[in-house]
């Protein structure tokens, strides 16, 4: 029983198997390979997005830092909810790979921004001239890092604050299957047509080994992504087993059905969570992660059965009262299994 996150899980057998038949022969490297030419075509095609700009890098940190470096000058502000991956959880990557860009931080409940609050913010800064940070981009994250999700109008509403200052908007995607299949959207629909500029499609959470692909809507900016990728050593000379990885991904839509299996399975959790007395939500669960709240006992009963899971915040105690309230973040993948979930439910039930 893992539920500590969905970067603990396995990759998908199809993956494996497209990696084997990968390494058969020779490959041209840096990303020359067919596959990858396979891979940018799918990518196009399933966004809507004919020029699209398309690129792999290894994790969803790189994904996120370099497409803001290509969007947002030092000496400006990437506007982002307090709690974002980019701010909590990247050690200063985007401020690195920006050269000092400063992330500046909005609030909304269930780390999802509020067009007001996004506004105040922006309308906040650059307003003294040479003085003051300047206004950059936006950064939104979907799902969000408390398992929500942005529809396709809230993204559109959270972009037509950013166009209003002329500001480009990014999409930290690592879970972004899980907020399209959760939100019923098409890729163009959550993407371009609702005003994001580029987006770090995930691929790593929902069952690939580690890749992640970099789309740029507009084009304009692919030659400097590509040197910033380069220069981050960031692109990989084997890229053929990125390409591998994102072609099964995309093959047989395997990348929504993994992403439909997690949301799923955060469902029944959460479900099952809340017939225990006294139990709460702290998020909704709208993606693949469930935020909650049940007793100590049933925490202590888990975690000597060998579950593993995050307490949130993660500085609270087993040690106390049975019946105090412990909240936990539990992530759910595709290789998450009903047996799991049911043994689990057992034990914090007791
Ligand atoms: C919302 C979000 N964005 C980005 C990342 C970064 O991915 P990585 O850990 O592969 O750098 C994560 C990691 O799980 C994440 O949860
Ligand atoms: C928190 C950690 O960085 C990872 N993004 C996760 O969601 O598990």
């Amino acid at each position: 029983m893992n539920f500590a996150s969905d970067n603990a899980s396995p990759a998908h057998p199809s993956v494996i198997e497209a990696l084997a038949t990968a390494n058969e022969g020779y490959a041209m490297p840096y990303g020359a390979d067919p596959t990858m030419e396979r891979v940018r075509t799918k990518i196009r095609d399933l966004f809507e997005a004919p020029e699209a700009a398309v690129y792999l890098v290894p994790t969803g940190t790189s994904a996120n830092a370099l497409a803001l470096a290509c969007y947002c000058p030092p000496w400006a502000a990437i506007f982002c909810h307090r709690n974002a991956h980019i701010e909590e959880d990247e050690c200063g990557a985007p401020e690195f790979y920006t050269n000092g860009a400063k992330l500046t931080l909005v609030d909304g409940e269930d780390a999802r921004m509020t067009p007001e609050a996004l506004d105040a913010a922006i309308a906040f800064t650059g307003r003294g001239g040479i003085h003051n940070v300047q206004r950059g981009m936006v950064s939104i994250t979907n799902s969000t890092e408390n398992g929500a999700v942005y529809t396709p109008e809230m993204v559109g509403a959270l972009s037509g604050v950013a166009k209003e200052y002329g500001l480009p908007v990014h999409m930290d995607g690592a879970r972004f299957a899980n907020a399209l299949v959760a939100a019923e959207a098409s890729p163009a629909e959550m993407t371009w047509k609702a005003g994001i500029d580029v987006l770090s499609f995930g691929g790593t959470k929902n069952g690939l080994m580690g890749v992640e692909a970099v789309v740029l809507f507009d084009p304009e900016k692919a030659w400097e992504f590509e040197m910033r990728r380069k220069r981050a050593g960031h692109l990989f000379s084997k890229h053929r087993y990125l390409a591998a990885q994102m072609d099964a991904y995309l093959s047989d839509d395997l990348w929504r059905a993994m992403a439909r299996d997690a949301n799923a399975s955060a469902r029944r959790l959460s479900e099952g969570i809340l017939e225990i007395p006294g139990a709460s939500l702290l998020h909704p669960t709208e993606a693949n992660a469930v935020f909650a709240a049940w007793p100590r006992d049933g925490h202590r009963r888990a975690q000597e059965n060998g579950a593993h899971y995050y307490l949130w915040p993660m500085n609270q105690s087993l040690e106390g009262p049975g019946d105090e309230m412990l909240a936990a973040r539990l992530v759910c993948s595709w290789s998450t299994t009903a047996e799991d979930i049911d043994r689990f439910l057992d034990l914090i039930r007791g």
